[in-house]
């Protein structure tokens, strides 16, 4: 903390096509992750690897240009590593975002899904990031998810869309998560979908898990 003079409220994990946010915060100061004592790496094409901090639209925010997922081999407390790092620093809201498939018959690749809830088949088989002793000063020992995602917050993404034009491309929806690296196969897809579940994507469900 020493080396930046931001000290920001929200941090924005930028998953695939993403990164470009980064580049836009204003008086930006940038870490590799490689300099960052206890942080994994980006092994990722097109997650670049950096840590931005600065201003965006008059908000100090901290942004992950890149994150990190099981499949690269890291452990489920190395991938959440960086959300720890977070609310160590007082961020207190996280905007997660990521490339999925979409499986709602309303959604159209490129389409925006706000997730209003998940489902998270790793978690449900035992793998969490917070299995393990408990740190308090993170939470509670049996976490509830019904509020994981802020209504309120939510429903600002809902009017901001609408102010741009883009309310039609935009839609809430369930979003689950598997462990990858392969995509679903078409009967896993069609299983999902008849589950309830809108768009699917490979680990970063774990990140709001341990928030
Ligand atoms: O937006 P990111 O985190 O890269 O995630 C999605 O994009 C990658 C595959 O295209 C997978 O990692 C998937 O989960
Ligand atoms: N499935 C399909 N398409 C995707 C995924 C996924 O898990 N992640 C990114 N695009």
């Amino acid at each position: 903390m020493s080396q930046t003079k931001h000290r920001p409220q929200v941090a924005i994990i930028c998953g695939s096509g993403l990164g470009m946010l980064a580049d836009t915060l204003k008086c930006q100061d940038s870490f590799a992750y490689s300099d960052i004592p206890g942080f994994p790496q980006s092994t990722v094409q097109g997650h670049a690897g950096r840590l931005v901090f600065g201003e965006l639209k008059g908000k100090t925010c901290v942004c992950m240009q890149g994150r990190f997922h099981m499949y690269e081999g890291h452990s489920l407390c190395k991938t959440t590593f960086p959300v720890r790092v977070f609310k160590l620093l007082g961020v207190d809201t996280l905007i997660v975002t990521n490339a999925a498939g979409s499986l709602a018959d309303g959604l159209q690749p490129g389409d925006i899904m706000v997730i209003k809830d998940h489902v998270n088949f790793p978690g449900m088989g035992g793998l969490n990031p917070l299995t393990g002793p408990n740190d308090d000063k993170f939470g509670p020992r049996f976490p509830a998810m019904s509020g994981c995602y802020d209504k309120g917050l939510r429903c600002v993404a809902m009017e901001v869309a609408k102010q741009l034009g883009v309310a039609n491309i935009m839609q809430e929806g369930v979003y689950a998560m598997v462990g990858g690296p392969n995509f679903e196969s078409i009967a896993e897809a069609r299983l999902l979908h008849r589950l309830g579940v809108d768009a699917v994507a490979l680990f970063p469900l774990m990140d709001e898990i341990i928030i």
